[in-house]
């Protein structure tokens, strides 16, 4: 039941976290850091919501998210306003450890890489999801989702204790319920419209960063 694994002050719909991701998009095809940043909050508070078993996961995402968030507070805040003005100037500035680790361990393009790569994640899951029928398990669209994707970037002990989480996933039902966007039919249709916007994302970041060889940020 959704409403045990939810309390009524936490209910919000999760077609607005998506269009947050959605509004990171300039007219320019530059991708705004506070929209992105609001979109992993939104997930992050999504997922808290399915209890605590995901709260290792979660507090990984907070602290990432505010590491962006003290960097667009600070007194070179402007520079950070989009992705591409990040890349350029934490790069003019040397402030990017781009192959090992050293003075910089969490630069804005490190940190943001982190959460670019679980990106990848989320369009790989809500593609499944999108196509899913009823008796799919959203914990095995969601390892599948993950082994394609940030699975390759973490050791051995998080592959495990992230697949322990998707076990305690509830299933497709609840889930739908829980994401709080209507019917069965309205969420595939939300899924429709908002992953094409959040592919864009995560390709216009992908571009940017294989171009100034940025996808292996140790
Ligand atoms: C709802 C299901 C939730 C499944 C979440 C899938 C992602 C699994 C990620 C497992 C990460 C484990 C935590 C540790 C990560 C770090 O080691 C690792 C590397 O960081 P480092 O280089 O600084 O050391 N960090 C990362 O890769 C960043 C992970 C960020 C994960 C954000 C996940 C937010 C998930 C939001 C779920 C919302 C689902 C909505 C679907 C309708």
């Amino acid at each position: 039941m959704a409403g045990a694994v939810m309390s009524e002050d936490q209910k919000f719909c999760l077609r607005e976290v998506l269009d947050t991701f959605q509004s990171c998009l300039t007219e320019n095809k530059e991708v705004r850091i506070d929209q992105y940043v609001a979109g992993w909050r939104g997930l992050v508070r999504f997922m808290n919501s399915l209890g605590s078993v995901f709260s290792f996961i979660s507090k990984d995402a907070v602290n990432k998210i505010q590491i962006m968030v003290n960097y667009r507070n600070g007194e070179n805040g402007e520079h950070y306003a989009t992705v591409q003005s990040m890349v350029k100037y934490e790069l003019d500035k040397g402030l990017v450890d781009i192959t090992k680790r050293g003075s910089f361990p969490e630069s804005g393009c490190r940190t943001l890489l982190r959460l670019h790569r679980a990106l990848r994640w989320l369009e790989l899951f809500l593609e499944r999801l999108r196509t899913s029928t009823e008796v799919d398990k959203t914990s095995v669209m969601c390892s599948e989702a993950y082994n394609e994707s940030l699975a390759q970037f973490h050791p051995w002990i998080i592959r495990k204790a992230a697949g322990m989480a998707f076990c305690a996933l509830p299933g497709r039902p609840t889930f739908f319920e829980v994401m709080n966007v209507g019917t069965p039919e309205q969420v595939v249709a939300m899924l429709g419209d908002a992953l094409p916007l959040i592919s864009e994302v995560y390709q216009l970041t992908q571009d940017l960063y294989s171009q100034h060889n940025l996808l292996d940020i140790p």
